[in-house]
């Protein structure tokens, strides 16, 4: 996993999704190296950058382009990207035009979450799944009713994450804002 960091950070792109979440979300998708990928609002490219590593094709996918930016600039800094497509666009519009996806990460959607999740899955193939990492309760009630509604399987866990910072007298538990990760598949 890439630590925090060692990811170039821009005050006009949130991210990267902090090291222990991506964790979860990885272990949530379950790449074996075969699968395609669509990473939706990339953001620094925290999620691209791991499938990166792990999966067979990445689509990092943002409206802003300054996040195609960073998460091109992260991708060289770690070596990564031959197996990368940035996408700057919408998220609706860019699912629309890429192929079958095996997983597709949704970290941001700009309140049109129920829309990209019925885009994309329409093009997930049998196995395929949806995770999406939230900071907002509507959001995750969003995501929720949305699965049901395709008669997906759905999971939700909330991750609170307290990391020691070193003090002089020892060390001091710093709590990060908590988070919910709500993945779907097809029955
Ligand atoms: C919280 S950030 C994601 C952080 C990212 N996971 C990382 O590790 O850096 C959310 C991103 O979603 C993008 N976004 C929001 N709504 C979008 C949409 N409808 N289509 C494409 N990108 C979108 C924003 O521009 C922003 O960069």
């Amino acid at each position: 996993m890439i630590p925090d960091e060692d990811f170039i950070k821009d005050d006009r792109v949130p991210g990267p999704t902090k090291e222990e979440i991506r964790c979860l979300v990885l272990c949530k998708a379950d790449p074996n190296g075969g699968e395609t990928v669509a990473d939706v609002g990339c953001g620094t490219g925290g999620f691209t950058l791991e499938f990166a590593k792990r999966a067979n094709r990445v689509y990092a996918i943002d409206k802003n382009p300054q996040a195609i930016k960073i998460t091109r600039e992260n991708l060289i800094k770690h070596g990564l990207g031959e197996n990368v497509e940035l996408i700057n666009d919408d998220a609706e519009e860019a699912l629309k035009e890429i192929g079958d996806l095996d997983i597709i990460v949704i970290g941001g959607s700009g309140g049109r979450l129920s829309k990209i999740i019925k885009v994309g899955a329409r093009k997930l193939k049998g196995h395929g799944r949806i995770i999406v990492t939230s900071i907002l309760l509507e959001t995750k009630i969003e995501a929720i009713q949305t699965f049901k509604k395709l008669g997906f399987e759905y999971g939700i866990i909330d991750v609170n994450i307290a990391r020691g910072h070193p003090l002089e007298r020892g060390t001091m538990m710093l709590a990060n804002n908590p988070i919910s990760i709500i993945w779907g598949r097809q029955r």
